[in-house]
Formats: structure tokens, sequence, C-alpha cells
């Protein structure tokens, strides 16, 4: 099922898949318009048509697994991506760790191979204040970009994954820090469940986030709605309770909806970026060199 239907019907957060229990995870799943690599793939073909999320078959699944169909959650998908992202991390590296339920699922498990041992001497740079706290309360050592302005690898979520592994990022309000992480980063590995997967940017009907100072918001919310680029869209400022959300950075957040994928996300992002008190937004474009996805035929790894 595609995510936008999936999403469509308010599935975010409940059971959506049914997966098959197996040990190796990597037969099937989505594939997108670009060329992409299957991790250990028996999987089937990797053609796309119109630049679209397709299924391809598992042909050989049931020949070659134990394919035991078991409900999973959405949240045991997430920490599945999330595993198979902490393979990408060895020991002495840098690493961003990235904010959101999926990336909780990663930061938890770096914790765990470091505490056992398998992990050492990583540093890991942390992309908003919850995710410090959780590393620190795990015991990851953790240090900034002022320290250690380069990064092995990065890890984060995403809300959208469009077929070129674009992705918008920020509905958990930390756009800002995760851009500036995974721009450090020689590598990104963005981690989600196949209900992240869009046609194209906006597609998911949810918030694109814009960060903005709170100096004039109303001014520059209209003057977002108002662009030519993202036009058609509705605007609104994210609110926390009665008082608008206040980011890490001391910001505020303008949601952007769109009723229909972004026509040209390079354009909408340029032109949101040229408006002064414009802090970032949440098009993450030509960032992602690796996507984990997991969904119900198990996990998939797309390189850029
Ligand atoms: O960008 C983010 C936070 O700013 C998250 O990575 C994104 O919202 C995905 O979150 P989740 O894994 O909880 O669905």
């Amino acid at each position: 099922m595609l995510a936008s239907s999936l999403r469509a019907k308010g599935c975010k957060g409940t059971t959506v898949a049914r997966a098959t229990a197996t040990t190796t995870t990597t037969t099937g799943g989505w594939t997108p318009r670009t060329t992409t690599r299957v991790a250990g793939s028996r999987a089937g073909g990797t053609s796309a048509k119109n630049g679209a999320w397709i299924r391809t078959s598992r042909r050989g699944a049931s020949r070659n697994q134990t394919a035991m169909s078991v409900q999973l959650s959405q949240d045991e998908l997430k920490k599945q991506a999330a595993w198979k992202a902490v393979e990408y991390v060895k020991s002495g590296m840098r690493v961003g760790l990235g904010t959101g339920s999926t990336a909780a699922f990663a930061v938890a498990r770096v914790g765990e191979l470091l505490s056992n041992g398998t992990l050492t001497d990583i540093v890991c740079v942390p992309t908003s204040v919850a995710t410090q706290q959780q590393a620190e309360s795990l015991g990851i050592p953790l240090a900034t970009l002022d320290e250690v302005p380069k990064l092995d690898v990065a890890i984060d979520g995403a809300d959208e994954v469009d077929p070129a592994l674009n992705v918008v990022k920020g509905r958990g309000g930390a756009l800002l820090r995760e851009k500036m992480v995974e721009m450090a980063s020689d590598s990104f590995v963005c981690i989600v469940d196949e209900t992240k997967l869009v046609s194209g940017l906006g597609g998911s009907k949810l918030a694109m986030p814009v960060e903005i100072v709170q100096f004039c918001w109303k001014y520059n919310l209209e003057r977002l709605r108002s662009l030519e680029e993202v036009a058609g869209c509705e605007a609104k400022l994210r609110m926390d309770g009665d008082a608008p959300y206040v980011t890490d950075n001391s910001n505020y957040i303008v949601d952007l909806y769109f009723e229909e994928p972004i026509k040209d996300s390079y354009a909408a992002a340029k032109a949101i970026s040229a408006l002064e008190g414009v802090v970032d937004h949440g098009l993450f474009l030509d960032m992602v060199t690796t996507c984990i996805i997991a969904g119900s035929d198990g996990v998939i790894v797309k390189e850029k």
C-alpha cells in the first residue's frame, strides 16, 4: 500500500505492516526511479514507472526463508531500519545522531553496542536536546560540531522520502540541527518505515516545516504562503498547546501543507531560503546517501 494512502487513512503510529519473520530481511520491497542496490538482493525487478515507488516481487522468498507471517507494528519496523543503519557505524567513527522516534531506536542501539564493547572509541553529535539527553542517559560520548566538525556517518529518520531519496524532515522540530549535522557528515543514512514513502515531497499532506525567527512571524508566514514556488499551500504557525512551539534554537516553525506534491522542490527550497527571517526548511535535497526502508517485505537498503 502506498504511503500516501496509509497516511490519508491516518495510519501513522498504528499497526500497518504484515511482515515476514525471517533472518534475511532484504527480499522485495520498494523501488524508486533511480537505480539502486538492494542489499543481499534476491529482489524482484528494479524498474519503476513515472518516478513513483513501486513494490517489487519477492521471488524465491518462500523457498529460501522461513516465511512465517506476523504482524509487525510500525515501531517494530522503525527499530528494524534503525538497527540496520547502526551496522554502518564502526569503532573509531564520528557519528551524527538524529531525532525522532525512529532515530531513538538507533541511539539506543548505539548505546547498547557501546556498553557491550562491540563499538569502541566513537564520538557522537546529537541533533536535538532530546537526542542529547537520550544519548547522555546511555553514556554515549558526545561532542558538538564546534569540536568535531567532520562526521563519518549520520543516522536519522524522515517524514517523507521520494523516489530520488530526497526527504522532508523536521516534523519533530529539529530540522536546523539535523541539516547542519547531516551536511557535516560524509554519509547520511536515512531510516524509515514504508509509510514515509511518497511519490513527491509534500505528498503526504502532512506538514513541511519551515523554521523562522520569532520576530514578525506573521509577516514571514504570509510571505511563505504567497510564494509562487509553494502556490496553494496552507501555512500554519506550529503550536504547543496555547503557545507557539519553540525550537531548540528559540525559533518558531511555520508548517506548510500541500494538496498536491510540490512541483519543483529545488525551486521551493531556494525561494523559501531566500526570505529574510527564514532560518531553514525541511526539504533535505540531495543529502541522503543511503535509505533504509522497513516494510512488510523486510528491510531494504537503497544507495544513492
Ligand atoms: O525530522 C525529524 C525530527 O525533526 C524526524 O526525523 C522525523 O520527524 C521523523 O520522525 P519519526 O521517526 O518519529 O517518524
